[in-house]
């Protein structure tokens, strides 16, 4: 698909070439035809012109067999056979199909389209965009070239109803509307194709006067429009219905009938997701006293020749970044491998891996034994994180696209595989990019937004040194809002750390116990 990476979507660039230069091919040739057709045309104007006779010009042999001629030839052959035929258009079908093949590259289809839309719903969701600005271009306070016309619009409006986002579905079927009143703009739909997803939509949303003035509309231009009838009676039906609900004499309520006031509810960890992406939950200030920037070779001899550049930024649990992590060489081999060579990732452990909404990014395994270029990553990442790397996993480099997110989640397993390797203590992620907006990650509960620094790795346990299960960092990579978002995450294990990290005497649950979902 083409909606999970950004990575993907340049190779359409490459496709569309092709097609661009296919295409001029074949208009330059049905052009030199049509002016070999007109040429004839004009050929037997003239003939028929100078004819002032045509019994006396059809009586003379020589004519009859130049007449007939070009019927047999010129006519059939050269006009008819040559218009109608669509060989030259199947020729070109094919050298299309396969130079796209060769590439190996496939056309999006409506799924992508239904990707990128409901990825777009999602930004708008969480960094509350405005639907008008949106479509002018404006993302946040960042007005940039990309502009939308009706038909785009009336496009996202299709998405959001049929994602039930219906909300979302007036608003942008309602963007389209006002762009169909510039006539300037070139626009392939109508207002009778927008007003018949316009009053369904809100009447979902519960406009039901609305929706049946905007159906009338309907009417008015297509009097027989059979959708358009159906929902008409069923408005009017449902505004007697309510007129009659509103003036029956209300029910005495008695004592029992009193409801209970309704408890605002806690918001939940999708909300507070949402709020942190937003920068609105940040960390309290006596939270942030004691970080610091420092920089640390954490007993590693050669690191004291060039230490590491750390940032604390969460003390318990432990959250930090490693600046200049990596080399700007290792970025660019990682995404180089990346090209082409992504998957869309799958969340869940091995036999029940499947690919889910919740992260939706591209990505591929990167095994040490097989990449002898990633040793000095290998050790890195023992270096900055003092553990082993003995029981960690394979690295994996991950490409978010248009709206990619990674809904709010904990790395360790919830039954860890019975080997030595044990559960996924310690989460150390770099990014390989900078990202143009968005595309944090966050932890909701501490309250958390890491962006995105190139060549930086942002470290976290996800296990109290107790072993427990730290259930205050759940974790989350918000939703690109502009551009790309390039990561790398390597998981560690438990199995191999009981002399570098040493477990705690007492259990520290009670600390994160809070937390549990
Ligand atoms: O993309 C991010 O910022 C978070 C990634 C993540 O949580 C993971 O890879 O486990
Ligand atoms: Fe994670």
């Amino acid at each position: 698909d083409y909606y999970t990476a950004t990575s993907d979507l340049e190779v359409l660039f490459a496709a569309e070439n092709i097609l661009v230069e296919k295409f001029d091919d074949y208009l330059n040739k049905v052009e030199q035809k049509q002016t070999e057709i007109k040429e004839f045309l004009n050929y037997v104007d003239a003939l028929q012109a100078e004819m002032s006779d045509p019994e006396a010009y059809h009586g003379n042999p020589l004519n009859a067999i130049v007449t007939i001629r070009r019927f047999v030839y010129q006519w059939k052959h050269d006009v008819l056979e040559k218009i109608f035929s669509t060989q030259d258009y199947d020729d070109y079908k094919i050298t299309i199909a396969n130079e796209l093949q060769q590439l190996n590259i496939t056309m999006p289809t409506q799924d992508d389209i239904l990707g990128a839309g409901s990825g777009l719903l999602r930004l708008q969701e969480t960094y509350k965009l405005s639907t008008s600005e949106l479509a002018d271009g404006k993302i946040l306070d960042r007005q940039t070239e990309a502009e939308l016309s009706a038909s785009d619009c009336y496009e996202m409006g299709r998405n959001a109803h049929e994602l039930n986002q219906h909300q979302y579905a007036v608003e942008w079927l309602l963007q389209a509307r006002s762009l169909n009143q510039h006539p300037e703009n070139i626009t392939q739909v109508s207002d009778l194709q927008i007003l018949e997803l316009l009053a369904p939509a809100l009447n979902r949303t519960g406009n039901l006067k609305l929706a049946h003035m905007l159906n009338s509309e309907i009417l008015k231009q297509q009097p027989a429009h059979e959708a358009a009838i159906r929902d008409n009676i069923y408005y009017l039906h449902e505004m007697l219905r309510q007129r009659h609900i509103l003036t029956a004499p209300q029910e005495d309520q008695g004592e029992d009938g009193k409801r209970s006031e309704e408890k605002p509810s806690k918001p939940d960890k999708y909300e507070l997701y949402r709020r942190t992406c937003r920068g609105e939950l940040r960390p309290t200030a006596r939270q942030q006293r004691n970080l610091r920037c420092r920089y640390t070779d954490n007993n590693v001899p050669f690191r004291r020749l060039a230490p590491f550049k750390m940032e604390l930024l969460s003390e318990d649990p432990f959250v930090a970044y490693y600046h200049n992590a990596m080399h700007e060489s290792e970025m660019e081999q990682l995404q180089d491998v990346g090209f082409g060579n992504l998957k869309r990732t799958r969340v869940g452990q091995n036999s029940t891996a499947a690919t889910s909404s919740i992260r939706n990014s591209k990505g591929i395994w990167l095994w040490y034994e097989k990449n002898s270029w990633l040793a000095s990553i290998y050790q890195r990442l023992e270096d900055i994180t003092g553990l082993s790397m003995e029981s960690g996993e394979a690295l994996q480099l991950a490409n978010y696209g248009i709206g990619g997110q990674y809904e709010p989640h904990y790395d360790y397993m919830s039954s860890p595989t019975n080997d030595w390797k044990g559960n996924r203590i310690l989460t150390a992620l770099f990014y390989i990019n900078d990202v143009d907006m968005g595309g944090g990650t966050a932890f909701p509960y501490l309250p958390l937004l890491v962006n995105p620094v190139k060549g930086s790795v942002v470290v976290w346990y996800n296990m109290h040194s107790s072993t427990e299960k730290d259930f205050r960092v759940l974790h989350a990579g918000c939703p690109v809002l502009k551009g790309s978002k390039w990561i790398c995450n390597e998981w560690m294990h438990e199995g191999g750390q009981e002399f570098r990290r040493p477990c705690g005497l007492a259990p520290e649950r009670t600390k994160s116990a809070a937390y549990e979902a």
